[in-house]
């Protein structure tokens, strides 16, 4: 994908999964979010199937490949189970994020640095299923020389740490590693995506940071849905996202 003109909103759906699998019924369906976030304005369908299934099942993917009007981007870990479910479905962008099965969420970016022939593999393959690959990395020059060198034409810097940040010179030191980050990846020619941690509150710093393509947000849009519902909680991050990234 080349890069937009306007920044994008790729919506994460696995916390309406957590929330469907936390009583094993079959509600709330991750299918029916996704189409509402398409509705109001989402540009792309974000969806993480863990090693450990604890939200995203491969049913979900499944069904997402058949009624998405936009676009999935399938974050996934570098395992041969992933690679093989990845080779079914064929999804236009993949993610390759690092997995742990014990941590509560994507703790960190992937090392590309540290593992460079392995990531290297996985993108070359990845890549031949007509994917655009992205890595899932921290704001930090060498993991985004390193995807450069793997030959991955995106990645998408992960926020969280400039989100968990708590006194304001923590937060405008992380919020300027991320800026510095995306003027690196844009020197080194890749699309730079960002996201983790993103919410209604701290997302507009992050959108005025110029060259970013698309942030992916899930959590807080699957939180802020249950007092608003799912349309509105993606029309109302969207429209701050388009505000301030206008500026
Ligand atoms: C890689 C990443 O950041 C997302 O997958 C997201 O955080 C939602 O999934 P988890 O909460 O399971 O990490
Ligand atoms: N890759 C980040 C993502 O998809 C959404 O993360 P979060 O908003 O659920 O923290």
């Amino acid at each position: 994908m080349t890069q937009s003109n306007r920044m994008l909103l790729g919506v994460n759906i696995d916390h309406v999964a957590t929330l469907r699998q936390a009583r094993g019924t079959r509600y709330p369906d991750p299918v029916k979010a996704a189409l509402d976030a398409e509705e109001a304005g989402a540009d792309g369908i974000t969806v993480h199937l863990r090693e450990d299934r604890r939200h995203i099942q491969e049913r979900d993917v499944l069904l997402l490949k058949d009624v998405l009007q936009t676009r999935m981007n399938f974050e996934m870990g570098v395992t041969e189970e992933m690679m093989v479910f990845a080779e079914r479905i064929r999804p236009a962008h993949i993610c390759l994020v690092p997995e742990t099965r014990q941590e509560l969420t994507t703790e960190g970016g992937l090392d590309v640095a540290g593992q460079e022939a392995r990531i290297k593999a996985a993108v070359e393959r990845l890549s031949r299923l007509g994917a655009e690959v992205s890595l899932f990395i921290d704001a930090d020059e060498r993991q985004i020389e390193a995807s450069r060198r793997v030959g991955a034409p995106a990645i998408e810097l992960h926020t969280g740490r400039y989100a968990d940040a708590q006194t304001p010179s923590e937060v405008a030191e992380e919020l300027k590693r991320v800026a510095d980050g995306v003027a690196f990846g844009l020197g080194q020619g890749l699309i730079v995506n960002a996201g983790h941690g993103l919410h209604y509150h701290n997302v507009e710093a992050v959108a005025a940071i110029k060259g970013i393509n698309e942030l992916n947000i899930g959590h807080a849009l699957v939180a802020h849905a249950l007092f608003v519902g799912f349309k509105s909680a993606v029309a109302e991050m969207k429209a701050l996202i388009l505000a301030a990234s206008r500026h």
